[in-house]
Parts: C-alpha cells; structure tokens; sequence
C-alpha cells in the first residue's frame, strides 16, 4: 500500500483574482493543497512522527500547556520551514536540473535551515524533559 499522498494537478489556467472573503476561502484551500503535497515528502511524515512523539513525551512526562504550546508552535516552524525546502527543490529541479554548484549550493541551505529547525525542536524537548525529573 501506497503512503504517498494525492497530489493535485495544476490547473489549467490561473485562477481568477478574489477579494474578500471569498480570497480567504481560496487562500485556505491553497494551503491545504500544499500541506497534502508536503505530505507526498517521506522527510516531513518523519517529522510528523517525530512531532507526535515530542508532545507524547512531554505530555505524558507532565510538561506545563505553555511548554506544550512552545513545542507545537517550533513544530509548525519545523513544517514551515520543510514546506520552503521543498518548494526551494521544486523550483531547483525545474530551473537546473542538470548536475551545477548554484543547485547544490541552494538545495544544502533549504536542508541547513530544516536541520535548525529540528535541533531547536529536539533541544526544547530535551531542556523541558530533564527540567521534569
Ligand atoms: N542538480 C544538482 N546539482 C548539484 N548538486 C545537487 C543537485 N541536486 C542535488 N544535489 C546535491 O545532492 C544533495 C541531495 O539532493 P536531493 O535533492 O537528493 O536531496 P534530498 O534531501 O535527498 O531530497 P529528497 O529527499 O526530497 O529527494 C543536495 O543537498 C545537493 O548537495
């Protein structure tokens, strides 16, 4: 069984420019268009088990709801920041996707910027977990 997550096609053309609230609707159907393609990526499934298991742990080792908001909010960074890095691979593959230093130079930094994200996720946990024994 397939884990990867529907990606939707494109359409065919641009959508027509909204105002209001009917801009507020399509801006949120946009963005759950992207959390489903991000999805199709095995590194952010992996961040999502890996989010699960942080606040598990802090919930069950009786973490405060400040410490919990603190972790869901550097999680949803975590996300942020993989939702760019992939979109920085997107627009990589399509502009260069032969072998070139200006590709693996900005594919490294979409990756530097994830890994900040996850010590500063793996060391809040940390720091909140000893500061409960
Ligand atoms: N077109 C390219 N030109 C030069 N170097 C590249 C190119 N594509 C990838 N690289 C190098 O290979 C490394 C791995 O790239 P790759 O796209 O496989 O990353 P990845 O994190 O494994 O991505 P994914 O898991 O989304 O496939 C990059 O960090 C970069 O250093």
């Amino acid at each position: 069984m397939s884990l990867e997550a529907p990606v939707q096609p494109p359409p065919p053309v641009p959508p027509e420019k909204l105002r209001g609230l009917a801009h507020l609707f399509a801006s949120t159907r946009y963005s759950l268009a992207g959390f489903l393609r991000l999805l199709a990526e095995p590194a952010f499934r992996h961040e999502i088990v890996l989010g699960l298991v942080l606040l598990a742990a802090l919930a069950l080792g009786g973490a405060t709801t400040p410490v919990l908001l603190i972790q869901g909010g550097l999680l949803l960074a975590l996300a942020a920041t993989e939702a760019l890095n992939t979109a920085i691979e997107l627009i990589v593959d399509r502009v260069s996707p032969e072998f070139s230093a200006f590709a693996g130079q900005a594919k490294d930094l979409g990756s530097f910027a994830v890994f900040c994200l996850l010590v500063v996720n793996l060391g809040f946990a940390a720091w909140s977990l000893l500061a409960l024994v």
